[in-house]
């Protein structure tokens, strides 16, 4: 088997959530001491890392990000590597990111290449955002790449396609926790109390509202509440309830108009069924945007490569913080092949495993020819 597959394995058995990722960095300085030294030098951060690779004749640094968190969902693929963390997987690719950073980080160890690399093994991804205090890091500051890459994987696109544009590539995102506190008691008295679990239905209605009838229709945004909680038992009226969502805009402007609306509802619900609520916008990422002539440099090299094919896609309501980086950075950010039936934060996704070779090889080649002197 193929050592960055056997890599991919492993990982995949160990998914940890935002900043407590801590055995996947051991497992990650683990693999690095194996190899040879002279040219690696690594600053761990909390739980990601900063490895830099020196280059022959370095002029300029190319930065690699890969991020490393998994999500809180109970892995149902079979796998006979499945996650051994009941609860968590590797549901959004992180331990194929990382194994395509320490195949492509293996290969400028083996063959320098002129410029100097910095791979990021970034925590926290998923929630609450590793990119940003990162970024602002001294380690980022002594060690800041002048350009940079990262790649996310894409069920839907077969394995040797790579997928991206220049400009906005991801949305900008900010998760939404909405709390409800009202009046709870017997089932059989509502006209005593101010029923929680309602006014969280009504909500999540009025919600919809939003998108549909306030956000410019040639505009685009996504209010998703992926899980409510509310009321103790079946016979007892909910004295509390809380919704927890994401917001997903394609502008800043857009972002602001949505939340105004949320804050309107909000206010509302508190009027018309006596309550008080509480709102909490978590984290928020910067929208990704690929440096345009960057991005068009990067799909004119796929476009003469033999191994990969390139796919001219649409912008996505998915979120990255990823975002914050390219804001200080010149970069490129793409999707990856890896042809799954279930897609991402699926509790089954099955990407396939071809793709990592495929992409470790293409990232070699790019860099070679990034990092050498054009005379
Ligand atoms: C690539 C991907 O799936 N990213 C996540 C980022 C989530 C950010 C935050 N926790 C939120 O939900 O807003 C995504 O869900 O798009």
């Amino acid at each position: 088997m193929n050592q960055f597959i056997k890599i991919r394995r492993d990982l995949h058995k160990i998914p940890e959530l935002g900043f407590q990722e801590f055995k996947t960095q051991r497992y990650l300085l683990t693999y690095l001491q194996t190899l040879p030294g002279g040219r690696v030098e690594i600053k761990p951060w909390k739980t990601g890392l900063f490895v830099r690779v020196k280059g022959t004749n370095p002029a300029k640094t190319i930065g690699y990000r890969a991020d490393i968190d998994g999500l809180p969902i109970t892995e149902e693929t079979n796998l006979p590597f499945s996650s051994e963390h009941e609860g968590n997987m590797h549901a959004c690719g992180h331990d194929f990111h990382m194994s395509i950073g320490l195949g492509l980080l293996t290969y400028v160890v083996e063959n320098p290449i002129e410029d100097n690399m910095v791979f990021i093994f970034q925590p926290a991804e998923e929630g609450p955002g590793g990119a940003e205090p990162m970024l602002k890091s001294e380690e980022m500051l002594e060690w800041k790449p002048d350009i940079i890459l990262a790649l996310h994987i894409a069920p839907e696109y077969p394995v040797g396609t790579v997928a991206t544009k220049p400009g906005l590539l991801f949305a900008n995102t900010s998760e939404l926790f909405i709390d409800l506190k009202g009046r709870g008691g017997h089932a059989a008295y509502p006209h005593l109390t101010n029923d929680m679990v309602v006014a969280s239905c009504s909500l999540v209605t009025q919600l919809q509202s939003i998108v549909a009838r306030n956000v410019d229709p040639l505009d685009s945004a996504v209010i998703t509440v992926g899980k409510i909680t509310g009321g103790t038992v079946q016979n007892v009226i909910a004295e509390n309830a809380r919704i927890e969502g994401t917001i997903r805009t394609l502008s800043p402007e857009a972002m602001q108009k949505v939340k105004h609306r949320i804050e309107a509802i909000v206010k509302g619900i508190e009027t018309g069924y006596e309550c008080k609520a509480t709102i909490d916008y978590g984290a928020m990422y910067h929208q990704v945007y690929n440096d345009e002539n960057l991005a068009k440099e990067f799909m004119d090299f796929i476009q003469t490569d033999e191994e990969m094919s390139l796919v001219h896609c649409k912008e996505a309501m998915t979120g990255e913080d990823f975002g914050y980086m390219l804001k200080e950075i010149p970069g490129v950010m793409f999707w990856l092949g890896v042809d799954s039936e279930n897609g991402l934060h699926h509790s089954k996704l099955l990407p396939n495993e071809e793709a990592i070779e495929k992409a470790i090889s293409l990232l070699s080649r790019y860099v070679t020819y990034k990092g050498k002197r054009k005379n």
